[in-house]
C-alpha cells in the first residue's frame, strides 16, 4: 500500500551495509535512558501485558529468529463508507505490536533503491504461480482481499468476500489446508461471511458461503494479479535501515502483500506504523488504541504533509476513495482564511522556483540568494499562524494544519540553519537580529513553531514512519550543529528524534534502540542526504570505512523534503546544462 520512496537515489547506497566505524556524538547524551517517553512506555507496558511473546532484541538484531505469524487482538469488520476495516478487540497500548505478518508467496526484493512496482509484485506471483508455488491456499488467501470492485457492484461471492472476519482468516489457512489434503471431504465446506467469531466453521447465520477449493482452484489470471497487487501490496525502497544493519542483511527494495495487513483501511493520521524486518511486516501502535477502535494505517507517505486537497487527489486516483478521516473531516471544517493560508505556504516552498533556489544553496552558491525566499516563507507562515489564532482552532487540528504546510516551516528552518547564514549573522545561538529575516525575529528557534515543535508535527501524521525517523534525526542533526551539546534545544531535539524511534520499534531493549538509531542515523542513505553542502565531510573519511562524519556531526542538508532536495538537485543540473549550451553556443 505505501508506495512512496524515502530512501531512495541515493549515490552513496550500498546494498551491503556494515557496521558504524565510531559512535555517534548525539548517542552519548546523558539523557538517554531517563527520557520521559521512555518511562511512561516502560510504566505501560508493566501495567499492561503484551499479547505477544516476540523477543524484539532477538527480532531486530537476528535474521534466523522467526517468531512466525502473529495477529494481535483484531477483529475484521465492516466499517461504513471503507468497506472491511480491522477494528481492535480491546485497548492496544502505545509501542505493542499489532501484527506480525507474512508474505504471500513471499516477497519480491530488488538492489536497495530500485523502485518496485505493483506490476512487478503482479509478475512474480504469476511467476511463483507457473512454478507451482502459489497454491489453493495462497490463491485463495489472495482472492480475499479487495481487488478494486466495489461491494455492491459485486457478485454475491464478492460481497462475501468483503464481509469476511478476521476469526475467519485467522482459521482459513488451517481450513484451506484441510481443503487441500482432502479435497473431496472438504469441498464444499464454505468459508463463511458474518463477522462473528462462530463463523469459524463457514456456516453460521445462513449465510452465503464461498467454497473454499473453489476459491483457490482456478489460477490467478494477470489481471486480476495486478488489481491486487495495486491495492493491497506494500512496499518500500529499501528494507528497514536500523534493522537490517544490526540483521547483517543488505537493504534491499522490498514489495509483496501480507494479508492481513492488507485489511487495514487508511486515514491521514494514523494509529499504528508499520516496516519489514527481513520478509516479515510488523505493525506497531503509535497511539494508545481504544477497544473498539478502527486500526489504521497510511497509505501516503510523504504526501501525509500535504494540504488535504492534494491528500484526496491522490488517494481518489491510486485507491479509489475519497478521504473522510478524522484528520480530513477537521480540515474541511476550517475557514477559508486558514485554508488559503495553508494553500498559500505550501505553495511558497513547494514551487519550482524555490526548489531551485534551494538546490543552488545546496550546491554551495551564495546565501544571498535566498532572502527573499525566506521572507516569503516567515510571511506565509506567521499568516497562517495567525489566522489559525484568529479562528480558534483547537490544538490537535492547529498541528495537522502545520503538517499540511509543513514544506514551508521545514524549508525557512532549513534556510535559517545554513552554516554561511549563521556566519553571516554572527553566531547562531547569540539571541541577535537575523540578517535574513529582517523583521525582528531573533534567534532561530524563536519561531512560532520550533523545529523541534515542527518535528512532533510529523509525529501526529506520519508517527514512527521512515519519514518521521529521517526528520527528527536532521532536525536533531542542526540543533546539535547549532548550539552546545548542553543547550536544551538540543536535548529537546533528541526527545523528539528519540520519540520517534521508540514509537517505531516499540518494546525494545536501551541498548537495542540505541543501535538501531545508531545505525539509521550512520547509513548511506542518511549521509547521502546530509553531504551536499560544499565540504562533503564524510568524504574526508578514511578509504574503507562506511560512515566517516556521523549525521550529528553535519549541518549541510537543506532540502525541503528528500524529494524536493532530489528533484532540486535535478533542476539545478538542467539549468547548469542550459546555461552551458547557451554560452557555449554564444561562444560560437
Ligand atoms: C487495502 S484495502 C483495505 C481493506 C478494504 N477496506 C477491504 O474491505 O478489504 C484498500 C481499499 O480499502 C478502501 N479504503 C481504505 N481506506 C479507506 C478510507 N479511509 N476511506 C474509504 N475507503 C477506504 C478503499 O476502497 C481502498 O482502495
Amino acid at each position: 500500500m505505501q508506495r512512496w520512496r524515502i530512501p531512495s537515489g541515493n549515490a552513496f547506497g550500498r546494498a551491503e551495509i556494515g557496521r558504524p566505524s565510531r559512535p555517534s556524538r548525539m548517542l552519548s547524551l546523558q539523557a538517554f535512558s531517563k527520557l520521559k517517553y521512555r518511562t511512561n512506555i516502560a510504566q505501560n507496558h508493566s501495567r499492561k501485558s503484551a499479547w505477544t511473546n516476540i523477543d524484539y532484541d532477538r527480532l531486530y538484531t537476528q535474521p534466523t529468529y522467526n517468531p512466525g505469524r502473529q495477529v494481535g487482538p483484531i477483529k475484521l469488520q465492516p466499517v461504513p463508507g471503507s468497506g472491511r476495516g480491522l477494528v481492535a478487540e480491546r485497548e492496544i497500548p502505545l509501542a505493542e505490536t499489532v501484527l506480525l505478518s507474512e508474505a504471500l508467496g513471499g516477497a519480491l526484493t530488488a538492489a536497495g533503491g530500485s523502485e518496485l512496482r505493483p506490476q512487478h509484485l503482479a509478475d512474480h506471483l504469476a511467476g511463483l504461480q507457473r512454478a507451482g508455488r502459489l497454491g489453493p491456499a495462497d490463491r485463495a488467501r489472495l482472492r480475499l482481499l479487495y481487488d478494486g470492485r466495489s461491494a455492491v457492484d459485486s457478485p454475491p461471492a464478492l460481497r462475501n468476500r468483503l464481509s469476511a472476519s478476521l476469526d475467519d482468516f485467522k482459521k482459513l489457512e488451517d481450513k484451506l489446508r484441510r481443503a487441500t489434503e482432502a479435497p473431496k471431504k472438504a469441498k464444499g465446506k464454505g468459508f463463511g461471511a458474518p463477522s462473528s467469531s462462530s463463523t469459524a466453521s463457514g456456516q453460521a447465520d445462513g449465510a452465503a458461503i464461498i467454497d473454499v477449493a473453489a476459491l483457490g482452484e482456478a489460477p490467478l489470471e494477470s489481471d486480476e494479479l495486478l488489481r491486487l497487487a495495486n491495492f493491497n501490496s506494500w512496499g518500500n525502497s529499501f528494507g528497514e535501515l536500523g534493522c537490517s544493519q544490526l540483521r547483517k542483511e543488505a537493504s534491499e527494495a522490498i514489495i509483496g502483500i501480507w494479508p492481513e495487513f492488507a485489511l487495514m483501511n487508511h486515514s491521514c493520521a494514523p494509529n499504528t506504523t508499520t516496516f519489514s524486518v527481513g520478509q516479515m511486516l510488523l505493525v506497531q501502535a503509535v497511539k494508545d488504541i481504544p477497544g473498539g477502535a478502527q486500526v489504521t494505517t497510511s497509505y501516503l507517505g510523504e504526501l501525509a504533509l500535504a494540504p488535504l486537497e492534494r491528500r484526496r487527489e491522490w488517494l481518489q486516483g491510486s485507491y479509489g476513495f475519497e478521504c473522510a478521516c478524522e484528520r480530513c473531516t477537521a480540515e474541511a471544517s476550517v475557514p477559508s482564511s486558514v485554508s488559503s493560508a495553508v494553500a498559500a505556504a505550501y505553495q511558497v516552498a513547494s514551487s519550482d522556483e524555490a526548489r531551485a533556489l534551494v538546490g543552488e544553496a545546496a550546491g554551495g552558491s551564495d546565501r544571498g540568494a535566498l532572502r527573499p525566499l525566506e521572507s516569503q516563507l516567515a510571511a506565509a507562515v506567521e499568516r497562517l499562524e495567525a489566522v489559525m489564532e484568529d479562528a480558534g482552532l483547537g490544538q490537535q487540528l492547529r498541528l495537522w494544519l502545520r503538517a499540511a504546510a509543513y514544506n514551508a516551516y521545514y524549508t525557512r528552518a532549513a534556510i535559517r540553519d545554513l552554516p554561511d547564514s549563521r556566519k553571516v549573522e554572527g553566531g547562531v545561538d547569540n539571541g541577535g537580529g537575523s540578517l535574513l529575516f529582517g523583521r525582528g525575529l531573533t534567534a532561530p528557534f524563536s519561531d512560532p513553531v520550533t523545529p523541534t515543535e515542527l518535528a512532533e508535527v510529523v509525529s501526529e501524521v506520519a508517527p514512527g514512519t521512515d519519514l518521521h525517523l529521517y526528520l527528527t534525526l536532521e532536525t536533531l542533526s542542526r540543533s546539535a550543529e547549532a548550539y552546545p551539546r548542553d543547550d536544551p534545544r538540543v536535548a529537546d531535539a533528541t526527545k523528539a528524534c528519540l520519540r520517534a524511534h521508540i514509537l517505531r520499534y516499540g518494546r525494545t531493549s536501551d541498548a537495542v534502540l540505541r543501535e538501531l538509531l545508531q545505525a539509521r542515523s550512520n547509513h548511506p542513505h542518511y549521509l547521502g542526504r546530509v553531504s551536499l553542502s560544499p565540504q562533503q565531510p564524510h568524504q574526508s573519511e578514511a578509504a574503507g570505512s562506511l560512515v566517516s562524519e556521523p549525521l550529528f556531526g553535519s549541518a549541510a542538508w537543506v532540502a525541503a523534503s528528500p524529494i524536493q532536495l532530489r528533484e532540486a538537485a535535478a533542476k539545478v543540473a538542467s539549468m547548469k546544462a542550459s546555461e552551458a549550451e547557451a554560452e557555449a553556443k554564444g561562444g560560437c
